[in-house]
């Protein structure tokens, strides 16, 4: 367990894996912690895996009022922090926001990023109030299981490890959970996106209701050379929910594209 302290306050971050191998920086999404990764990374033990919490979210404090820009200045302070670059970073949904607000910001940094299950712009401004609406009113709870329908296809959400997932987001800080609903509501990454210049992975779950695949299709439509893949039979965390597609697609990118 390991903190890196920003003006903001303590973010959390891990960093596994053997040292001298190739170096990827994980970005997690909406109301979940680092160990979102935790199933893909069982499946790649050969890898030096950087995660980190943002903030509002797991062990990180929270630092209300914030955009997606704040949250890609975070993990440059981390990569410059730990002098690894570059990086491969892989963003997932809001994290796959950061993905690419940091390679338009800071591409010095990366030698390639995978954009997961995410878009130039998630969601409307009026989605985005109801789900805040909601969850000032009754709690993170009174929305899990929407979140999962969304998260995880049929046959997933029969099994009983189920109930942690679900435990993750309704145990996260819903003043935290908010602040990102709020960024996320006011983001719109098109132009920075459309200017990537470094390669680029996108991946995309058949059955996500949160990101669906011709949306993420969309995005990666606006990106020179973008590499695009489906992952069968999973909703919008695909790296829980078939964790070994999702590492032999990686693998296979990393083969290219890690430095
Ligand atoms: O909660 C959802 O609907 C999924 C999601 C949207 C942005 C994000 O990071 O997760």
């Amino acid at each position: 367990m390991q903190v890196l302290n920003r003006p903001w306050g303590a973010m959390h971050y891990r960093v596994d894996g053997p040292a001298k191998a190739p170096t990827v920086v994980f970005a997690n999404s909406l109301g979940t912690d680092l160990r979102l990764w935790d199933p893909l990374l069982a499946e790649m033990p050969e890898i030096c895996a950087i995660r980190f919490d943002k903030r509002g979210h797991g062990l990180s404090d929270r630092a209300g009022d914030y955009q997606v820009a704040d949250l890609a200045d975070d993990a440059a302070a981390l990569i410059e922090h730990l002098g690894t670059g570059p990086v491969v970073f892989v963003g997932l949904s809001i994290g796959g926001m950061i993905a690419q607000a940091l390679a338009a910001r800071r591409p010095d940094l990366l030698s390639a990023v995978v954009l997961s299950n995410t878009a130039v712009k998630m969601g409307t401004a009026e989605s985005w109030a109801q789900r805040i609406a909601a969850i000032e009113g009754a709690g993170i709870a009174s929305i899990a299981d929407t979140i999962m329908e969304r998260w995880f296809a049929a046959p997933f959400r029969a099994r009983p490890e189920l109930a942690l997932w679900r435990n993750m987001v309704v145990r996260t800080l819903a003043s935290g959970y908010i602040d990102a609903c709020h960024a996320l509501a006011a983001t719109d990454l098109t132009e920075g996106t459309r200017g990537l210049d470094l390669p680029v992975l996108v991946i995309a779950g058949d059955q996500d209701g949160s990101s669906p695949p011709e949306l993420v299709r969309a995005t990666a439509d606006l990106i020179a050379g973008a590499g695009f893949e489906t992952i069968a039979d999973a909703g919008h965390l695909p790296c829980v929910e078939q964790p070994a597609a999702y590492a032999a697609i990686l693998r296979s990118f990393l083969k290219e594209h890690a430095a």
